[in-house]
């Protein structure tokens, strides 16, 4: 367990830390947020004792940080913090082994290989295999990219075998392949070896994937704390990041999934038709009814969750009776709507007969922004006829990432070749 209690910091004049109370309970994976220089780092330091505290106590496993020696802290706590770099040129397994050093008697000089448990070398190379890093374990650490580095301390603080880690920023320097991977290590080494975990992460959404908790820090205050949905609340990220965000849930993992909207919040001028449904469109319609376009969405069957969605947010949404395929009636509305509309956006929909008619009406412009969650690769497409329309759409459209909506959109309806602009004459 991890207790903070009214912890202050000051460094040179200035209140880093003003009065934070918290707690991390043993075996979970608690992630810190907020803007930068929030105090996300500091309050990290406070933990392995490193920050002096001007107000409050830090204990860890019941006892005070500050009674304990650096020894003692090391042997709970390990470390992998935000800045990597490492001057000294030692090859990476040494650096890895490093991790070892809180167990080396003064004496012995050596590890603290025991005859009951793995020896420090064991324990070194389980490290390396788990972050993959033995591929360069002979290396120099100054001879690594940024993100193997990081793996590699992430591999030393493994070797050290606390209870506890502190992660600042584990997954900065990583491709997105390496997120992903190192913090299902980390959700593993919390559901499995018991461990807990406080990690300072920017991306809130990873953050909301794999926590169990998060502290929303600003302005070295916690201004919220619990559940990545309670914490990640839109009037709570206003607050905190002054910028405004729409909060919805992912539609493929479910987890909470933030966006955030640019900062202008003059209402857009332009139409945009949605083809989708199914749950796959609510977030794409919250975000551009956010962002003031004038939204209009369908054929959606009654009864989709979607469509509770376009009510809620008042869309002209053109519906269809619960189960049945879009009929005569409701596609001619579609067409006229995606005639009407600067752009057409096209959701992450499984391509089937039920959208059919939708993907014949979305022929009608040659404006198309697809939003894909999802690779060709991992799609179902069975050789259909709304499977070839729905490759022709993503042909001739702009095919994005949901964080690239807004400004594929934006820029479907106002091109830049079309902008006003100083005369050229
Ligand atoms: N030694 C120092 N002296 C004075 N101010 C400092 C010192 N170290 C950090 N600060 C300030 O303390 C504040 C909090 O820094 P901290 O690194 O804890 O923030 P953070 O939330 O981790 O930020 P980021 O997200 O940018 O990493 C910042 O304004 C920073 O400039």
């Amino acid at each position: 367990m991890i207790e903070i209690d009214g912890v202050a910091v000051e460094l040179g004049e200035n209140s880093i830390l003003d009065g934070v109370t918290t707690a991390v309970e043993d075996g979970q994976f608690v992630g810190l947020v907020g803007p930068n220089g929030a105090g996300k780092t500091t309050l990290l330091r406070t933990i392995n004792g490193v920050v002096e505290l001007d107000r409050g106590e830090v204990r860890v496993g019941g006892d005070p940080v500050a009674s304990l020696s650096s020894k003692e802290t090391s042997r709970r706590v390990a470390v992998v913090p935000q800045d990597t770099t490492l001057s000294f040129d030692f090859p990476v397994e040494e650096v890895v082994a490093m991790g070892r050093h809180p167990y080396r008697s003064r004496f012995s000089g050596g590890g603290a290989d025991s005859a009951d448990g793995p020896s420090d070398r064991e324990r070194v190379v389980a490290a390396m295999e788990r972050t993959e890093v033995t591929a360069f374990a002979d290396r120099s650490i100054t001879a690594v990219s940024g993100g193997e580095r990081q793996r590699v301390l992430l591999a030393r603080a493994l070797a050290q075998d606390t209870p506890a880690l502190l992660l600042d920023e584990p997954t900065a320097s990583l491709d997105i392949n390496h997120q992903v991977r190192t913090l299902e290590l980390v959700r593993e080494l919390v559901d499995e070896d018991d461990k807990t975990v406080v990690a300072a992460i920017h991306d809130l959404n990873l953050a909301a994937h794999y926590c169990d908790e998060l502290r929303l820090l600003s302005g070295g205050r916690i201004r919220a704390s619990g559940d990545p949905e309670t914490v990640l609340a839109e009037d709570h990220l206003e607050a905190a990041f002054d910028t405004r965000a729409v909060v919805s849930s992912h539609p493929v993992t479910g987890s909470t999934y933030v966006t955030a909207l640019p900062e202008r919040p003059v209402e857009r001028e332009g139409r945009v038709h949605v083809v989708g449904g199914g749950g796959t469109v609510s977030r794409l319609l919250y975000v551009l009814s956010a962002a003031g376009y004038d939204v209009s969405v369908g054929a959606l069957n009654e009864g989709d969750s979607d469509l509770e969605t376009a009510r809620s947010l008042g869309l002209d949404a053109v519906t269809e009776e619960p189960f049945a395929p879009v009929g005569d009636d409701a596609r001619r509305a579609v067409e006229s709507r995606v005639r009407e509309a600067d752009v057409t956006v096209l959701a992450d929909v499984e391509v089937g007969v039920g959208n059919l008619a939708n993907l014949r009406a979305a022929r009608e412009t040659d404006s198309v922004v697809v939003v894909e969650e999802r690779s060709f690769a991992e799609r179902n497409y069975a050789g259909s006829d709304a499977a070839a329309l729905y490759r022709e759409l993503c042909e001739r459209g702009r095919v994005v990432g949901p964080d690239e909506l807004l400004p594929a959109v934006e820029e479907a309806v106002d091109p830049p070749s079309e902008r006003a602009g100083p005369a050229t004459e």
